[in-house]
């Protein structure tokens, strides 16, 4: 009989912590198997998150060695996703660490680990002490670790920095210690902002000034804001990026030190000059702003470069793509790292609202304007955006009523509320984002000409999935989103995923994925069977012309008589007793220089064989049964389509 476990009460958010681990099926009495990162994933991790743990390195682990360099204990840093990236302090606690998989690569969040500081600090969004036996899996209750998350200047948050020790049971200050840490570092992170030039430290008392708990404001050469910290914003209620810091701290601020009578505060500037890391940073072609946002396609990073260069223009922004392509992600990602990261991204879909309610929604309206309205009225959308973004997704869907409004505040950059005779001036970025095709809807008289060309500032198209030059890269991605524990694609299946022409784009290989690795728990292996049947029988009539592993592996190389198909290759059954086509049971396929081994990927072979076996049946009864028909359209000649017809029992 399982033995339940004992859940912690003492505290709410660790008794939650554990329901979520008893919840995600884990045991206590069993180490869970691990999600490790191959090389190639971890190098791309540390690329991404280079700026981030070369600032660890600089500003918590100097602190870290002073107070615990003599103790069993260890700093980790961890990504957003619970991957480890980096660990410092003593080795010899770091192979039993390893024995527990506290490892470089290893993915700690609560989901594969049970509660843990690094994977519940993530979740609970806060600093957490997991203290012994306080840890879900037994084996790793030697420790007490304490972890804190770091979050960008934007409010993203980036990683979470863990202290591990061994004998040491972690206390109040421990917390206090860590939580300090990642301030460090999300100062350095605001120092590091492009553009930075000065930073100004601001508190009510001058012994506050390098006490960590200031306020800091960092300006770029103009005088301009261009980030703060939660205190900084605190103490200058109000103050927003590219606002002037003379606004708040008048002329003088630019001085080394003083005292602003105004608000009662001591000043200290000092100009920054941190040109290592940045110049590290640069030449890997990424800013701060950009961690996270890189782009392996073209044609996405040639988008992404045009938009970010016209939205600090207010130049209006027009998306275009088909439906799944990650347009609303693309202009999320815009403005998180837009100097309007502060300010509002308000999304209206156009095609969601009802014709009646668009200008409403959009322009506000007065109290008691019309029958059912708010009885204190409705700001409307286009105010509430103001200082920020305004993302009309789904523009093409607007009524042309609406459209014309629209145009007016475009043009006139004013709103007028339903019922109302006042206008409200607005500074608003407008980004519009469409599947259809505009100047086709304007050619038709749907959609307004002049208002086309007003959001028509720049125009992006971003990539359809089939177009992207990073598929694979993205299917891995998924698959590692999705996936329950370690687990491999089939090479095969990765080539027709690759070369499937996925309409439904990138909306529909997540679901897809998601239902994939569901299915596939417990397997180490991807496989065609794991695909929902209607995609299975989809990829099944598509040839296989992508080869995934690094050789022309062509469908009709497999057919061809010059190649001919092992003797191994058995054809048991016949094509009807399979659910997509003849079954084969796995053999040595070998074709020219291709050799496909059976025994450990026989689930490939077998997935491999079924798609071309299917395709052939599908052609074959697409032409009525003629060979010479069905051999053009497979692109194979006659004799090896005999062949194959009659290893799959439809020729005697
Ligand atoms: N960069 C990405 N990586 C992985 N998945 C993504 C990415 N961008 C988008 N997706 C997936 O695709 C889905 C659709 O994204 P999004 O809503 O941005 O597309 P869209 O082009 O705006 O779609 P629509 O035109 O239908 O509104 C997301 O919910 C997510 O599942």
């Amino acid at each position: 009989m399982a033995v339940k476990p004992h859940l912690p009460s003492t505290q709410a958010w660790l008794a939650d912590s554990w329901q979520r681990s008893i919840g995600a099926g884990l045991s206590e009495f069993q180490l869970p198997q691990e999600l490790r990162l191959d090389a190639s994933e971890l190098k791309q991790k540390h690329e991404q998150y280079q700026m981030l743990i070369a600032l660890v390195q600089s500003h918590a682990l100097p602190l870290f060695n002073q107070l615990m360099a003599h103790s069993n204990s260890r700093l980790l840093l961890s990504d957003a996703e619970g991957y480890v990236l980096r660990h410092w302090g003593v080795s010899r606690y770091s192979t039993k660490l390893a024995d527990v998989a506290l490892d470089i690569g290893v993915n700690w969040l609560e989901q594969h680990k049970g509660t843990n500081a690094i994977g519940t600090a993530l979740t609970a969004k806060q600093a957490v002490s997991v203290v012994g036996e306080q840890h879900f899996i037994r084996q790793n209750r030697f420790m007490s670790c304490t972890a804190c998350p770091i979050f960008s200047p934007q409010g993203e948050m980036l990683g979470v920095i863990n202290i591990t020790s061994e004998q040491q049971r972690h206390t109040q200050q421990t917390l206090m210690l860590v939580s300090s840490l990642a301030q460090q570092v999300e100062t350095a992170l605001l120092c590091h902002l492009p553009d930075s030039r000065y930073r100004i430290d601001l508190a009510a008392q001058p012994n506050l000034l390098n006490s960590g708990w200031q306020g800091i404001v960092i300006a770029d050469s103009d005088g301009r804001i261009v980030g703060c910290n939660p205190m900084a914003k605190q103490l200058l209620s109000h103050a927003k990026v590219g606002d002037s810091v003379e606004q708040y701290l008048g002329d003088n601020w630019s001085r080394a030190g003083g005292f602003n009578q105004h608000l009662d505060l001591h000043l200290q500037t000092q100009p920054l000059n941190i040109p290592s890391i940045k110049s590290r940073v640069a030449t890997s072609n990424k800013s701060l702003n950009q961690l996270g946002v890189r782009f392996r396609d073209p044609q996405l990073e040639r988008a992404w470069q045009h938009a970010n260069k016209v939205i600090t223009k207010q130049i209006p922004l027009l998306v275009l793509g088909e439906t799944g392509v990650g347009k609303e992600q693309f202009v999320k990602k815009l403005h998180a790292q837009s100097a309007r990261r502060t300010e509002h991204l308000v999304a209206v879909n156009c095609a969601a609202l009802p014709a009646e309610l668009v200008e409403s929604e959009l322009f506000g309206y007065q109290a008691g304007a019309f029958t059912g309205a708010n009885r204190t009225g409705f700001i409307g959308k286009i105010r509430q955006a103001h200082g920020g973004f305004l993302f009309l997704d789904e523009i093409g869907e607007m009524p042309l009523a609406a459209q014309s409004r629209l145009l007016r505040v475009l043009q006139e950059r004013e709103v007028v509320p339903v019922g109302s005779n006042q206008s409200f001036k607005v500074d608003i970025q407008i980004i519009a984002a469409t599947h259809m095709d505009l100047e086709q809807q304007v050619a038709q008289g749907l959609f307004r000409q002049d208002l086309f060309y007003r959001l028509n500032g720049l125009q992006v198209r971003l990539p359809a999935l089939r177009e992207r030059q990073d598929i694979e890269r993205i299917i891995h991605k998924l698959h590692r989103k999705h996936r329950i524990a370690p687990q491999e694609i089939c090479p095969e299946l990765l080539g027709l995923l690759m070369q499937h022409d996925w309409p439904g784009n990138l909306r529909e290989l997540d679901n897809l994925m998601q239902v994939a690795c569901l299915m596939a728990e417990g397997d180490d292996t991807l496989t065609w069977q794991h695909l929902p049947d209607y995609l299975a029988q989809k990829l099944a009539c598509e040839p296989l012309k992508v080869d995934p592993l690094n050789a022309q592996l062509l469908n009709t190389q497999l057919l061809n008589e010059e190649q001919p198909l092992g003797e191994e290759v058995k054809t048991g059954q016949n094509s009807a007793s399979h659910p997509l086509a003849g079954k084969v049971v796995s053999g040595k396929v070998t074709s020219g220089n291709i050799a496909v081994q059976p025994t450990a990927n026989a689930v490939q072979s077998d997935s491999l064989h079924e798609a071309i076996y299917s395709n052939v049946l599908q052609a074959y009864q697409a032409c009525g049964g003629n060979v010479s028909q069905c051999a053009k359209r497979l692109g194979i000649s006659r004799n090896a389509l005999y062949r194959r017809l009659k290893q799959m029992g439809l020729k005697g």
